[in-house]
C-alpha cells in the first residue's frame, strides 16, 4: 500500500490530531520519488521543501506526480519537525498545467467515474503553512496548485495563466474560483477567456503573489518565510491558517464566529500562556506547539 494510501486511510482523523499524536510517517530519505524531489531547508532543517522534478515537460502534472506530491505532504504533516511547507518547480516552470497527454484520450465516463483531479485538493487540505514559489510558468494547473498554496512568492520571470480555453476545455482544478478570489471577476474573467498569461509583477499588484524576488533567490526567500513562520507557535499557526481559510468559504457574520471560537480556543494552549507571559516578562517566549 502506497504511503499516500495509508495517509487518506486516516482521513476520518483530523490533521491536527494526528500531527499532535506525533503519529504516522516521518519524511526520510527512504522514499523514493520519480518526479519530485523532497528536502528539509534552513537553519533548523524545519522547512520542508517538494520540488517538481519533470523537467523535460515543464513539470506537467501528470498523475503520479501530483501523487506524490500528495505523498510528500503526507509524510511532511506527520513530521513534527516540519513547521511549514515550500512547493517549488524549476527556473523554466513551476508547473505548465495538467498533463494534456494524459487527458487527450479521457472520456467524460472516465473523468466522472475516477473523479478526476479530485486528489488534487490534497494541496489546498495540508494543515500547515504552504508557501509556492513560482520561477517560470505556472499555468492552468499549474497556477491552481500555486493557488492551494496558503502564500504565492514569484520570481520576476514568472507566468501565471489559465490557458485551458485554448485546449477546448476550461480550469478543473479551482483556477476559476481561486483566480476571481484573488484578483477579481473581470480580470480573472478577461485572463480565462483569453488564455493570456500575466506577469509576476502584474499578479503582485492585482493580488495574486505576495511578493516577487529575482530568479535566484526566490527559493532562499521562501524558506526564510517559512522560517520564520517557525519562530511561532505551530498551534497558533495553524489555527490562524484555518480561520484565514474559512473567509473564503463562508458568509462574514459566520467567518467571525469561526474566527471567535478558534480564539477562545487558543486560551486552552500552553503557547498562549507563553506567549503572553514572555510578553510581560520582556524576553523572547518559548514556544512548544503545545
Ligand atoms: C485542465 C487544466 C487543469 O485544471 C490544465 O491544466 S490543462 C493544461 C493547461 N496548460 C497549458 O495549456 C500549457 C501547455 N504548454 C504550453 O503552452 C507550452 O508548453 C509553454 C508552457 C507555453 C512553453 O512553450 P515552449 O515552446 O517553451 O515549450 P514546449 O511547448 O516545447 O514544451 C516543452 C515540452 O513540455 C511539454 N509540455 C508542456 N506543457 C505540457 C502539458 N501541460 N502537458 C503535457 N506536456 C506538456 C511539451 O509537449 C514539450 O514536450 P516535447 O514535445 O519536448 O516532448
Amino acid at each position: 500500500m502506497s504511503l499516500y494510501r495509508v495517509g487518506l486511510s486516516r482521513g476520518m482523523l483530523s490533521s491536527f490530531q494526528r500531527v499532535m499524536r506525533g503519529e504516522g510517517l516521518h519524511t526520510s530519505s527512504a522514499v523514493q520519488y520519480e518526479y519530485i524531489k523532497v528536502d528539509k531547508r534552513g537553519e533548523k532543517k524545519n522547512v520542508g521543501l517538494i520540488q517538481l522534478n519533470r523537467l523535460k515537460a515543464l513539470n506537467a502534472l501528470c498523475d503520479g506526480l501530483v501523487s506524490e506530491i500528495g505523498e510528500a505532504l503526507q509524510e511532511m504533516e506527520t513530521d513534527t519537525s516540519i513547521d511549514a511547507i515550500v512547493i517549488t518547480g524549476s527556473e523554466r516552470a513551476f508547473a505548465a498545467g495538467a498533463d494534456i497527454a494524459e487527458m487527450k484520450d479521457k472520456s467524460f465516463q472516465d473523468c466522472y467515474a475516477r473523479k478526476f483531479l479530485s486528489h488534487w485538493d490534497i494541496i489546498s487540505k495540508c494543515p500547515k503553512p504552504t508557501i509556492a514559489a513560482v520561477n517560470g510558468f505556472a499555468l492552468g494547473g499549474g497556477c491552481e496548485v500555486a493557488m492551494m498554496c496558503d502564500i504565492i512568492y514569484a520570481g520576476e520571470k514568472a507566468k501565471f495563466g489559465q490557458p485551458e480555453i485554448t485546449l477546448g476545455t476550461i480550469p478543473g482544478a479551482g483556477g476559476t474560483q481561486r483566480l476571481t478570489r484573488a484578483i477579481g471577476k473581470s480580470k480573472a474573467m478577461e485572463m480565462i477567456l483569453t488564455g493570456e498569461f500575466m506577469s509576476a509583477q502584474e499578479a503582485e499588484k492585482a493580488g495574486l503573489v505576495s511578493k516577487v524576488f529575482p530568479v535566484e533567490e526566490l527559493v532562499g526567500e521562501a524558506i526564510k518565510l517559512g522560517e520564520r513562520i517557525g519562530e511561532f507557535s505551530q498551534i497558533a499557526a495553524a489555527m490562524c491558517k484555518e480561520a484565514v481559510n474559512m473567509s473564503d468559504e463562508l458568509p462574514l457574520s459566520n467567518g467571525l464566529l469561526y474566527e471567535k471560537k478558534l480564539f477562545h480556543s487558543s486560551f486552552a494552549t500552553d503557547d498562549k500562556r507563553e506567549g503572553m507571559t514572555a510578553f510581560l516578562e520582556k524576553r523572547k517566549p518559548d514556544f512548544k506547539d503545545n
